[in-house]
């Protein structure tokens, strides 16, 4: 198996409150639906995966480069998708795919047109985000990001807020392109983890059983 994302040690505290602990995992091409209650980490993970928060503790690799030491090379091999839209209110959506393409340094993305298509993105190309649905938004972000050339997709949430034809279409490609690419989404969605034929990776029970306490 080509590993694609290797993770060592990783450790993550805020105010020294420890959210992420000694965390160890590697994975190739496919689908991996990263899980856990509220408050578990899925985000706080994703962060440090995709390079927006500095590591604190532990390796990340990135189709063999190391996050901390090779960052440039092993951000090309890395797109994200957050959860919430981080376009500027006044970019139309058209603006926004050409500047996250452009900032990744690619100049053409083949599969752009059919991600449009799939996502029934057409009619609100030309709108800005400002105007633009919760769920529209969503769809941008995530275009943005699989339209990339980026043998790892990123995803925070990925199925929320979005139609049913959207995850219909979005776990359609996930079957269609996990042999060669890795797509390692956080969710509370269980059935897009069935739909996706997706391996779990679950996160600990922040609170560590206290629930029952
Ligand atoms: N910038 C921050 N400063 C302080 N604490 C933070 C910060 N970001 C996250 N946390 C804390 O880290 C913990 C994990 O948060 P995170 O958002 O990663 O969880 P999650 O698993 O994504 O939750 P959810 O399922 O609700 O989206 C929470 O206790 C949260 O309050």
């Amino acid at each position: 198996m080509t590993t694609l994302l290797e993770v060592s040690g990783l450790g993550m505290q805020f105010s020294g409150q420890a959210v992420l602990r000694d965390l160890s995992f590697a994975f190739g091409p496919g689908v991996v639906a990263l899980m856990g209650e509220n408050g578990a980490g899925k985000s706080t993970l994703l962060s440090l995966l995709s390079g927006v928060h500095p590591l604190q503790a532990g390796r990340v690799c990135v189709g063999g480069h190391d996050l901390a030491t090779a960052r440039q090379r092993a951000r090309r091999q890395l797109a994200y998708a957050p959860d919430e839209s981080v376009a500027y209110d006044f970019m139309t959506g058209e603006e926004f795919l050409r500047m996250v393409l452009a900032l990744r340094g690619q100049l053409e993305a083949p599969s752009l047109p059919a991600l449009v298509e799939g996502f029934g993105l057409q009619p609100q190309l030309h709108k800005r985000f400002e105007a633009m649905s919760l769920g529209t938004r969503k769809k941008f972000m995530l275009v943005s990001a699989l339209a990339s050339d980026a043998q790892v997709v990123l995803m925070d949430e990925p199925t929320n807020g979005i139609d049913a034809q959207a995850k219909a279409y979005l776990v359609a490609l996930f079957r269609r392109e996990c042999g060669q690419r890795l797509f390692f989404f956080s969710t509370h969605d269980q059935q897009a983890v069935v739909d996706a034929s997706a391996e779990v990776l679950a996160l600990p029970d922040p609170l560590g059983g206290m629930r029952d306490a």
